[in-house]
């Protein structure tokens, strides 16, 4: 390892830390606008040394305009790798072999078990195969009238802070546990209490403690950990988080048993999409959505299971199928594997399209003109209307989706992710060897800013996914939702609800940010943030064309 480690590009060591000493002293909040945004000119870098950086994983990426696209870090005996070029990507991501998460995400697994996101070998295959069908694309319709509900409920709450200025991450943080409980949990609004926003506020907290234990580097080793201010605030933290994830559990399987005594089945999804398919006629002719071009190159289960059937059964909601599934004997699933499984569900489906959602409404709140041809585009689709936006409104909203996937190209929510290495792997770059036992970093906010794939990389430019700009461009150089077969399972779900959420607020109010977007402080957390928080004004709608 140690050999292999050497040949590949990086800062000079220190007997046994290794570069460790280069993270310490240093904090995780970074001002990596800045950063990212001057990182191309080699003489600002040099002047960059005090900046405060996000522990190894930033100052990787800061190091990348000195060393290229692959460089390597030693935390003492490990060895990082960090990766930022979409050739060399493809190869991790696109194989059945690197599946493995990095020892960091370990971090979670008091919180998280051995869910989908942490767990791997038989065990991840076989939940992958059972939980993404849940995610069929009729499922997803049959959630539209929910999303707009919420939609609408969260417009109603906002209304309270017009002409003030306020964090709209809030608002985006519980309208979207409020969804998931409805959606993928299947727990009505009549049986749902406050618990979800206190859930909301212990997630960020814990992803804070994760991240403190990734820089920390004495934070890492449990046996300190345990006897640190820390721990105890993560015991409460989880006692919230956990209490809501239990009682949603109990909830169904309560309902479940009902049922069955009564001799209730549930609908079935196609019989619920099937009811809908008069409100929702007159699908567009163009079906296809942007989502299809976009991530053509690299198909994942997700688009196999929409195009195949998966089987009556099996299209069932996320928790339904899982306790259908562990009653009946269909698929080997235990009690504490479906808590590990709506741990996972609620903490990946909810503070990534909270961040997502709250990065859209603020860059639109800056790019005025922008949003103009947004709310053009809505006026077409519904006019004066307040209807609720239906399946097929959705694929006539293609400005708007080009506006979420910038978004997400220059503030993706996950912004690396990491790979443990089992087996030595050439990539591309100088067909460099990555020995097996090695942590890979894929660095999505470096690649996702490269001009290299981006004529203006620092410009929101939704233009970027036009289709005349799409289709030459490497599939590996936009990777929100990670790719190949780790990929995110909430992807479909993700970018549906995106589009209902933000064009209910846009058709209600127009959104201002007096915050400039050179002056948004980004906060490299587990998840990608706003530190300064997501602040802005909103101001009615009058529901004229805007004439764009
Ligand atoms: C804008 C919204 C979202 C973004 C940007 C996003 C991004 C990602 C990324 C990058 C990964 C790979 C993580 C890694 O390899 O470490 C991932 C995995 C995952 N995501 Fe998402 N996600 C989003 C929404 C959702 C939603 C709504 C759900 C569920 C309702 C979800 C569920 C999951 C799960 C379960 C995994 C683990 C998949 C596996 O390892 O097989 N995500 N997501």
């Amino acid at each position: 390892l140690h050999k292999m480690g050497n040949k590949l590009p990086g800062p000079s060591t220190v007997p046994i830390f290794g570069n460790a000493l280069l993270a310490l002293g240093k904090k995780p909040n970074v001002d990596v606008f800045q950063l990212f945004n001057n990182a191309w000119d080699q003489t600002i870098l040099a002047e960059r040394k005090a900046i405060d950086i996000d522990e190894l994983i930033t100052m990787g990426l800061k190091y990348g305009e000195q060393y290229g696209n692959v460089i390597r870090g030693w935390l003492g005996s490990k060895l990082i790798i960090f990766l930022m070029d979409a050739d060399d990507v493809e190869v991790i991501l696109n194989s059945h072999v690197h599946i493995d998460k990095a020892s960091e995400y370990r971090f979670f697994k008091p919180w998280l078990g051995e869910g989908l996101l942490i767990s791997s070998g038989e065990k991840w295959r076989s939940h992958r195969k059972m939980i993404a069908p849940t995610f069929h694309i009729n499922i997803l319709k049959s959630f539209m009238d929910v999303f707009n509900q919420n939609s609408v409920n969260v417009v109603n709450k906002m209304k309270e802070e017009m002409g003030k200025t306020f964090d709209v991450h809030d608002y985006m943080s519980g309208v979207t546990v409020d969804i998931l409980l409805e959606t993928a949990m299947g727990i009505t609004r009549k049986t749902q209490d406050d618990s979800g926003f206190d859930y909301a506020m212990a997630v960020m907290e814990m992803c804070d403690i994760i991240h403190q234990r990734h820089y920390k580097f004495w934070l890492r080793f449990d046996a300190i950990f345990k006897f640190t201010s820390f721990f105890k605030k993560q015991v409460n933290l989880l006692n919230i988080i956990h209490g809501l994830t239990n009682k949603v559990i109990k909830n169904k399987k309560e309902t479940y048993f009902e049922n069955k005594s009564k001799g209730i089945i549930p609908a079935s999804i196609e019989e619920l999409t099937r009811s809908k398919e008069s409100y929702d006629s007159g699908l567009a002719n163009d079906t296809k959505t942007l989502a299809d071009s976009v991530f053509k190159g690299y198909r994942d289960d997700l688009d196999f299971n929409d195009e195949n059937d998966v089987g009556e059964k099996k299209r069932l909601a996320f928790l339904d199928l899982m306790i259908e599934s562990a009653q009946s004997g269909i698929n080997k699933i235990s009690d504490h594997e479906i808590k590990e499984e709506v741990d996972t569900i609620m903490f990946e489906g909810h503070d990534t399209t909270a961040a997502g959602s709250s990065f859209v409404l603020s860059l639109l709140g800056v790019h005025q003109d922008i949003q103009a041809k947004v709310y053009e585009e809505l006026y077409e689709i519904f006019g004066d209307s307040d209807r609720p936006a239906t399946f097929s409104d959705t694929l006539r909203m293609k400005y708007l989706e080009r506006v979420i996937f910038e978004s997400l190209r220059m503030y993706p929510p996950v912004p690396i992710i990491a790979r443990k290495l089992r087996r030595d792997v050439k990539i591309r770059t100088n067909n460099y060897v990555l020995p097996a036992g090695s942590t890979v970093v894929i660095g999505t906010f470096k690649i996702h800013r490269n001009p290299k794939y981006y004529k203006n990389p620092e410009v929101f430019d939704p233009d970027n996914f036009l289709p005349e700009n799409t289709q030459d461009r490497h599939y590996y150089s936009y990777i929100p939702f990670s790719a190949g077969p780790r990929s995110c399972v909430g992807r479909k779900y993700a970018i549906l609800k995106l589009k209902v959420l933000i064009s209910t607020v846009l058709r209600n109010f127009k959104m201002v940010s007096d915050v400039p977007e050179d002056k948004f402080v980004l906060q490299a957390d587990i998840i990608l943030k706003r530190t300064d928080g997501f602040r802005v004004k909103i101001e009615p709608r009058r529901r004229i064309s805007t004439g764009v």
